[in-house]
């Protein structure tokens, strides 16, 4: 099913806008009762549900957490979007301005990334940005040469661990967790391919980087995350309730940045001679690529990928058929080439990618009073200044657009009409037929996401006939029969 819709924002068309349902509250209550409601009570899925039905609508006000008490002039309202036509006024740069929103109201310091607003941090109108982004497209290309060989040594790497722990019976019935040796691998292949720079060549980089990695992260993104690993009233009380100070993991990141000013240099080289940069900003963009876009972003998908294969046997054996016949083709080699063959596996990644875009939320600040527009052409009326925020796992869920939206269909983007439908999957903070650009704050690194996501796949089929996982890990992998 694929409707035509009207733009996020049309100057003079349809029905006349209406004002946006839904309410902030009381000052101090109400946004501490949104914050209950989204961290303890219901969950940031329900959250948004439940006004969306309570208010009838796909666009209406509320407050996202963090707030109250101690973060000071975060304001917390917001004008919630959850439907895929009006999520796209959050890609257009005339209506929306990025800055200093990429998680929301509440912007960690920027001691966290070494004292420099790096690139994700910056609006398009900021003459920076196109510096910053220029730079990262250009690091991105000089690493296509080694980005399958590095991808596929890291993946080695992690599969020689998974089974070696499954022979040592490490985890019995638990089977082997994936978790640490997934990270070991794309922190490793990352520093390497991104950064041309070898972990291997610090002991303690090579050791603890991810765990750095993983601590950096958490310090800036907890006050806006439900964790769920201690009982709420404590999570409400010691994650929620103020900012972290970088200062906790700052002895961690400094070690990065020598790392990357020493290892790195080409890559910095780059930033420096060929975009202008200072050698701290180039560093510090960089760690920041890496870390929070590149580490961050492949630890929440990957594990998504292989949970879902690894529970559909049915899907598992088709998969297996696919990639085996593509090989063939290929001299039995993965890579970006015969990934380009797989179909059923690139329609898995982005299914995947819709039933758990990564990042979930998407923020936007209103330059200019306008008209959002939602299907139909119904439009509400955004006011200069107002923050945006689309909420991902139910846009991409949007009945109007997919069929069967809550369920899993390996083969929903597979061939003319399924195809069609990409331009409805946002996971990269614009429709998957957009193209990355100075000009626009989608991901620079848009297609090697998926095409690495597809090698994963791939490589798992040429390796084993057969695997299953419980919960995030591995239960069994059964090698390749010679046939
Ligand atoms: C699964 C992995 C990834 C996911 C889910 C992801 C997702 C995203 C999203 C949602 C944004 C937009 C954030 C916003 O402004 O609201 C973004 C921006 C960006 N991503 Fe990715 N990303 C991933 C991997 C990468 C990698 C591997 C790189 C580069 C090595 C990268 C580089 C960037 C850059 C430079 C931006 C900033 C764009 C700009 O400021 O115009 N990302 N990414």
């Amino acid at each position: 099913m694929l409707p035509s819709f009207s733009p996020a924002a049309t100057a003079a068309a349809t029905p006349p806008p209406k004002p946006i349902p839904g309410g902030y509250g009381a000052p101090v209550l109400g946004p501490l009762r949104d914050r209950l409601d989204y961290f303890w009570f219901q969950g940031p899925e329900e959250f948004f549900r439940r006004r969306a039905a309570q208010y009838r609508s796909t666009v209406f006000r509320a407050n996202i957490p963090p707030t109250f008490p101690f973060f000071v002039g975060v304001n917390p309202r917001v004008v919630a979007i959850v439907d895929t036509a009006a999520f796209t006024a959050l890609f257009d740069p005339e209506l929306v301005d990025k800055r200093d929103c990429l998680i929301g109201p509440y912007n960690p310091s920027d001691s966290f990334t070494g004292g420099t607003r790096v690139g994700v941090y910056l609006d398009t109108e900021e003459p920076e940005h196109e510096r910053t982004k220029a730079f990262a497209m250009d690091l991105l290309r000089r690493s296509s040469r080694v980005w399958a060989p590095e991808f596929l040594e890291g993946v080695d790497g992690m599969l020689a661990a998974i089974e070696s722990d499954l022979d040592a019976g490490k985890g019995k019935e638990g089977g082997a967790s994936f978790l640490v040796p997934l990270q070991k691998c794309i922190f490793r292949f990352l520093c390497r391919a991104v950064a041309s720079a070898d972990p291997a060549a610090e002991d303690l980089v090579d050791r603890y980087g991810l765990f750095i990695l993983d601590v950096w992260l958490g310090l800036q993104l907890v006050p806006t995350q439900k964790i769920g690993a201690i009982p709420p009233p404590l999570e409400e009380l010691l994650l929620h309730s103020f900012p972290f100070p970088s200062i906790l993991v700052k002895p961690g990141y400094d070690l990065l940045y020598r790392f990357l000013e020493k290892h790195g240099a080409e890559s910095v080289g780059v930033g420096v001679k060929d975009h202008g940069m200072t050698d701290k900003d180039a560093i510090n963009n960089i760690l920041f690529l890496l870390g929070f876009n590149a580490f961050g972003g492949f630890s929440v998908f990957l594990p998504f990928l292989i949970l879902q294969v690894g529970k559909d046997a049915a899907l598992r054996a088709r998969l297996r058929d696919e990639v085996r016949a593509a090989l063939e083709r290929h001299a039995g080699e993965v890579g970006f080439a015969s990934v380009r063959g797989m179909p059923l596996v690139r329609s898995t990644v982005y299914e995947v990618l819709r039933m758990n875009p990564p990042v979930p939320l998407q923020f936007g600040r209103a330059r200019r009073d306008f008209v959002l527009r939602s299907h139909g052409g119904e439009g509400f009326s955004v006011a200069a200044g107002e923050m945006l925020c689309g909420y991902q796992p139910l846009a991409m869920r949007d009945p109007e657009v997919f069929d069967r939206p809550e369920e899993f269909v390996a083969d929903r983007f597979v061939g003319a009409e399924g195809e069609a439908l990409l331009r409805y999957v946002y996971w990269s903070n614009g429709p998957e037929t957009g193209e990355p650009a100075a000009g626009n704050k989608q991901c620079a690194a848009k297609e090697v996401v998926v095409v690495t996501a597809c090698m994963l796949v791939a490589e798992l089929f040429r390796r084993y006939d057969d695997f299953e996982c419980d919960g995030t890990a591995f239960t069994r992998l059964q090698k390749r029969q010679p046939s």
